[in-house]
């Protein structure tokens, strides 16, 4: 696998390329915008190298017992996506604040939260609604922050013109908005969501998704992820470029149902399986692009170590697990700096449509990913996700590679 480069979501092999200027365009979070919808077109599915087997679908099978969840989940991300994606070709250095933790959040996080969370209400209104979010309203409550407030109640309700009669307030949004504190837990339904995972690369114009899964008695047991400017075709084809409408996923999974992939303009669905390569050395892998993120140098010592021969492929955000769900690539290598605790919401809806694809998910202990433990996960030093075949070799390889690690800093 080799690095490959899109019109709006770079994928970097290696070393950092530099970042992109944004254009000025604030009238357009200002005013209200008119959605352009692309012609429907899924010539662009191929089956992919390496082992991908992505196949035209013509529907799942209606025997899962959550598919009015999956597409009450299905239209919230998309619509979420639609927003990100306006805010995305017009943000402003000026719309980014810093939350305590320091990461940049934007209109487009608290805005994307707000219609996930209103969507999935209006959509499934009978059922009592739990949701584990990764913002809260209280930053926006602030005096000083009502003219962001009014700029995200306008984009919410541009974005649910499109399918709803209802206008909602600022008091309606920080009201979603904050029905995202739940604790979760292991018991119950809960709806888990990352309204912009991959915020450092939404705002250099890289990669990012919307991940909402459910968990049901601790279990996942359906995600989404919008990825809005990953390639629908595979991102290992070295020399691709991609037109807008070539660009653009929805991947989704409900256990025991398979994973899929649509492209966010159309329906057509095919579905996906992870790679089938066995041999290391034709193997790539994943990470962060943020080294902040990850452990480069841990990742290269385990890829060498396992007989890897290609350069990681750094993008952002859970389209990692989406990628690997459809065979671009057969590692995802996750090493958080000591002291990181993971949120489940980084992984939640990766983790199942990996899953369903025919992969695996652990911690470097071997240990499957737990969510039922509240807002974050409990796991040993990192996570890694790879097919069936490459799962021994590569734990091996992780377990030893951080042994030497440690003996090295002894
Ligand atoms: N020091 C750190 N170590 C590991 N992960 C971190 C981190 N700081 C932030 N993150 C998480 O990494 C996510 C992005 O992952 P990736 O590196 O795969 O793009 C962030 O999601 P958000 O962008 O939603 O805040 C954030 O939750
Ligand atoms: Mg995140």
């Amino acid at each position: 696998l080799k690095p490959s480069a899109s019109a709006s979501g770079r994928i970097s092999s290696g070393s950092a390329p530099p970042s992109k200027p944004y254009r000025p365009l604030r009238h357009l979070l200002l005013a209200p915008s008119r959605f352009r919808f692309l012609p429907p077109s899924f010539s662009h599915f191929r089956p992919c190298s390496r082992g991908c087997s992505a196949s035209p679908v013509a529907a799942m099978s209606s025997s899962s017992s959550y598919q009015k969840e999956l597409a009450a989940a299905k239209k919230a991300a998309s619509l979420a996506a639609r927003l990100c994606q306006t805010v995305q070709k017009a943000i402003l250095k000026s719309d980014v604040h810093s939350k305590a933790d320091k990461s940049p959040v934007t209109v487009a996080d608290y805005g994307s939260q707000a219609i996930v969370s209103l969507v999935l209400n209006k959509e499934l209104p009978s059922e009592s609604f739990s949701l584990v979010a990764e913002e809260d309203s209280a930053d926006l409550q602030k005096d000083d922050a009502q003219e962001t407030l009014e700029r995200i109640t306008a984009l919410v309700n541009d974005t649910l013109s499109s399918e709803y009669n209802t206008v909602v307030s600022d008091k309606d949004v920080l009201a979603a908005i904050d029905t995202g504190k739940s604790e979760g837990g292991p018991h119950g339904r809960h709806w888990v969501l990352d309204p912009i995972d991959g915020t450092k690369g939404f705002l250099r114009g890289d990669q990012y998704a919307i991940a909402l899964a459910l968990l049901d008695e601790g279990k996942v047991v359906l995600g989404v992820l919008a990825c809005p400017n990953l390639p629908l075709t595979s991102i290992a084809n070295v020399d691709a470029h991609y037109s807008e409408n070539q660009i653009g996923c929805l991947l989704y999974a409900t256990t025991g149902e398979g994973a899929y992939l649509q492209s966010l303009n159309d329906s057509s669905t095919v579905k996906i399986n992870v790679s089938t390569v066995d041999n290391p050395a034709d193997a790539s892998f994943f990470e962060s692009y943020e080294a902040a993120h990850s452990l480069h140098d841990l990742s290269k010592a385990i890829a060498e170590k396992l007989g890897v021969q290609a350069p990681p492929v750094r993008i952002d955000s859970q389209a990692k697990y989406g990628a690997l769900a459809r065979g671009d690539g057969a590692i995802y290598l996750r090493f958080p700096h000591k002291g990181y605790r993971e949120k489940i919401w980084d992984h939640a809806a990766g983790s199942i449509v990996v899953t369903e694809a025919g992969g695996i998910a652990t911690d470097a202990a071997g240990n499957h990913l737990d969510f039922s433990k509240g807002r974050h996960l409990d796991l040993d030093t990192g996570i890694i996700v790879t097919n069936k075949k490459l799962m021994p070799a590569l734990l091996n390889a992780v377990q030893e590679s951080i042994k030497a690690q440690s003996a090295s800093h002894l």
